[in-house]
């Protein structure tokens, strides 16, 4: 008899969204472009030549929407607000017909009983601060800052836990290393000047919060734990760059003040020696951390591969989602311990967790089976477990993600949802492992 997993008695569980990838109507009542209106009207960019200008119709559909999660039972509801619809220029005249449309959403949380739990930024910068230079403009952190005021202003009496940003390193090499995200740049020399200026940005945001703020607000960072794929000195120093630069160069700005050291031996020439005020900016006390897991990496030395000099290796036995990423909920028990270790106890919410399989059609009496993505959620739920048992500080969990949607440069066909979308008809069909969250949250964890 396996011991009964114990989660505390008012632990949030829920689901993550954001909007790009879900609303529809992103240049509705007002709304200005953002940086992925435009990365999706340039050809070539997203599969299939999917936008998110319908996306799940969500700016239509959210109180449908609400009424699913509460059939569904969810305590929480994790949700980005589109930066372009409260200042459609970025900075300047403030939108209202943006700001009603959140104030719908969160009203409506609230009445059935869910806790809206609000990102600041998911990507969507607004075009018009792309045109004055977007994250590599050191003027961001002062604009974001003003935004974060707006929002906290007019939601902070209902809003109890903020987020400012989600993964500044996917923003960074995604947006600015690799290009496979809007703004698509290529740029070795950028993409540190981006990534530290989105931290100066989320230290510039708590700064505002606390000044005007009542309740609670932290980062989201994803972290990929990485693992050796043998105990040669040139694969574990790999497997330390690679943990440098995807993991600690964010957890450590933020609470111990300085980046680690690797980062210097990465990009060299192309990495600035930063003012030191800047870290006192950057590592603003934080309420909680929000940590996004999906998957881990095992590592070997690969001197060709550009800028790390790592790369994976694939594990034969594993089971790979339709991302390619290996399903290992150790990796989660290991990474919350892992976060504790390192960076001392503080509240904790796993605010990303999900799969990408591929879904039959659903069959003729609307049912969609999953047993994949239902394998997947058991054992990364039991991974909390664990977690909590070796006194992680867990406070909560919110899947990736509550309706399959735009998985930004993949298009519609990487499906993370517990509930189906017809894309087609817009119908939503709750998925098998829909069902089994329910149970799960109704039981507090208990039934798995
Ligand atoms: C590197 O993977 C990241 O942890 C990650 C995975 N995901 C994310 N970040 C983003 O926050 C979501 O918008 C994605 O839809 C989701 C699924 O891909």
């Amino acid at each position: 008899m396996t011991r009964p997993i114990r989660f505390p008695s008012n632990f949030l569980w829920g689901t993550a969204t954001s909007a790009y990838q879900i609303e529809g109507s992103p240049l509705a009542d007002g709304a200005g472009h953002s940086i992925w209106t435009r990365f999706a009207a340039t050809p070539g960019r997203i599969a299939n030549g999917d936008t998110g200008d319908v996306a799940c119709d969500h700016y239509r559909r959210w109180r449908d929407d609400v009424a699913l999660m509460r059939q569904l039972g969810m305590k929480a509801y994790r949700f980005s607000i589109a930066w372009s619809r409260i200042l459609p220029q970025g900075t300047g005249a403030v939108n209202e017909a943006g700001l009603a449309f959140y104030d719908r959403l969160i009203d409506e949380l609230l009445a059935n009983g869910i806790e809206p739990m609000v990102t600041l930024y998911h990507w969507d910068l607004p075009a018009a601060l792309d045109d004055r230079g977007g994250w590599l403009n050191p003027d961001i952190a002062d604009w974001f800052a003003a935004y974060a005021r707006i929002v906290f202003d007019r939601y902070d009496d209902r809003v109890r836990h903020w987020v400012t940003l989600n993964e500044p390193w996917v923003v960074t090499d995604g947006g600015y290393l690799h290009g496979t995200l809007a703004p698509g740049h290529r740029n070795a020399y950028e993409a540190p000047i981006a990534s530290h200026n989105l931290l100066r940005a989320h230290g510039a945001a708590v700064q505002v919060y606390r000044e005007i703020g009542r309740h609670q607000i932290g980062l989201v960072v994803n972290i990929e734990p990485k693992y050796p794929a043998s105990d040669a000195p040139e694969d574990v120093a790999a497997t330390r760059r690679a943990d440098a630069y995807m993991n600690r160069q964010y957890l450590d700005p933020v609470f111990l003040g300085s980046y680690p050291a690797e980062l210097k031996e990465i990009f060299g020439p192309a990495w600035p020696d930063w003012p030191a005020r800047d870290f006192d900016l950057i590592s603003q006390k934080l309420d909680f951390i929000g940590i996004n897991y999906y998957t881990r990496n095992v590592c070997r030395h690969d001197g060709a591969n550009w800028p790390l000099q790592v790369a994976p290796v694939r594990q034969p036995q594993a089971t790979y989602t339709e991302t390619g990423w290996e399903v290992f909920p150790q990796g989660l028990t290991d990474t919350l311990v892992g976060f504790k270790r390192r960076y001392g106890d503080m509240p904790v919410y796993v605010m990303e967790n999900g799969s990408a399989f591929y879904d039959p059609p659903q069959a003729a009496h609307g049912r969609v089976h999953d047993p994949l993505r239902m394998d997947c959620l058991r054992g990364n739920i039991a991974a909390l477990a664990a977690a909590i048992e070796q006194g992680v500080d867990l406070r909560g969990y919110m899947v990736w993600s509550l309706l399959d949607n735009l998985e930004w440069s993949l298009g519609f066909a990487k499906r993370f949802g517990i509930v189906h979308v017809d894309f087609a008809t817009q119908r939503r069909t709750p998925k098998d492992s829909a069902l089994l969250y329910a149970r799960i949250v109704a039981s507090n964890g208990a039934c798995l």
